[in-house]
């Protein structure tokens, strides 16, 4: 049903009668509190165009919207940026963002047109069509056996630690950018790897980032920190990291610890890829 989607202008444009519109600002997200939480707040169409209305806008503007996915049942789900300007056609933040700056063909420097559902643009004066780009990112768990490595950028908020990650050049398997980016980053060597997950990450842009747990040879552990990329890079023991991970970031309270860093929060895959290296530590330490 989404292929028929992107693929077909009238089907996707019917499909937005019965379907759901998410707002954004300017790229930021539209949520209302609910019992202390956020919720992004769906709109019909009908209600779209009364918002619109009210804010002096054009209903032309659905047309921006772009196809972000729909449920079992066929509602289809679109987002809509409110805040750029009406001549940028612009799924969520990240399809948005695309959209955003990808307005102009790279070859004719012609204004680009997005299909109905936003899954692609296409240059007039030459047929080129564009996709959105996705990122590939790996983000590496390094293991001695008993430790793992966890290090930190100085961009990262004060105190947060995580594992290794860097940007897949191309031309490069997952395998060889595990290795480069761990080599580059710390000097070491990787003996062997296993993917744990991945997961999409829209900043800077749209990446996906793929997870996996490494391990070096226990005499091979030496670090060499590369200073233009990490601020600090150090091994840690199971219950350390057990220990951070019960920890609720940044609010680090000092107490009698010597080293209270803290870790990404549970909704990274940096945070699933650590706990589940905990796990795995705690059962193989259990007795048989
Ligand atoms: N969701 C998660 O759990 C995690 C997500 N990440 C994300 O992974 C990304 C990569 O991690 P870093 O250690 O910063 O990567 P990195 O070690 O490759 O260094 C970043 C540098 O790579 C270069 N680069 C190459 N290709 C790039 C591209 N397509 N986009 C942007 N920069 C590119 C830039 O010079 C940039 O300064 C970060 O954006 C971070 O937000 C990182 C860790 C965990
Ligand atoms: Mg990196």
């Amino acid at each position: 049903y989404l292929f028929e989607l992107k693929e077909d202008d009238d089907a996707c444009k019917k499909a937005q009668q019965t379907g759901a519109f998410y707002l954004f600002h300017s790229l930021a997200p539209l949520l209302q509190t609910s019992a202390h939480r956020y919720l992004a707040p769906r709109h019909s169409l009908l209600e779209l165009k009364g918002l619109l209305g009210k804010f002096g806008q054009d209903a032309q503007r659905i047309e921006e919207s772009v196809l972000i996915g729909c449920s079992e049942q066929h509602e289809a789900w679109f987002a809509l940026d409110l805040g750029l300007d009406s001549s940028s056609s612009i799924s969520a933040q990240a399809l948005l963002h695309w959209h955003h700056t990808h307005q102009f063909c790279s070859r004719s420097g012609q204004p680009t047109k997005k299909n109905m559902a936003g899954s692609k643009r296409v240059c007039p004066s030459n047929n080129i069509i564009y996709y959105p780009q996705v990122a590939p990112v790996v983000i590496t768990l390094v293991s001695d056996g008993t430790r793992c490595l966890l290090a930190r950028q100085s961009s990262f908020p004060k105190g947060m630690y995580s594992a290794l990650a860097g940007f897949c050049d191309i031309g490069e398997s997952l395998e060889e950018t595990v290795r480069r980016e761990v080599a580059e980053e710390v000097g070491l060597e990787v003996q062997s790897l296993q993917y744990s997950a991945s997961q999409h990450w829209p900043f800077p842009n749209s990446s996906l980032v793929i997870a996996c747990h490494a391990t070096v040879k226990p005499g091979q552990t030496e670090i060499h920190v590369n200073l233009r990329e990490l601020e600090a890079a150090a091994w840690f023991s199971h219950d350390e990291v057990a220990t951070a991970l019960r920890r609720k970031g940044p609010n680090v309270q000092q107490q009698n610890e010597t080293f209270p860093f803290w870790l990404p929060p549970k909704v990274t895959v940096a945070h699933q890829l650590i706990k589940e290296w905990v796990e795995k530590q705690t059962c193989s330490s259990l007795p048989a």
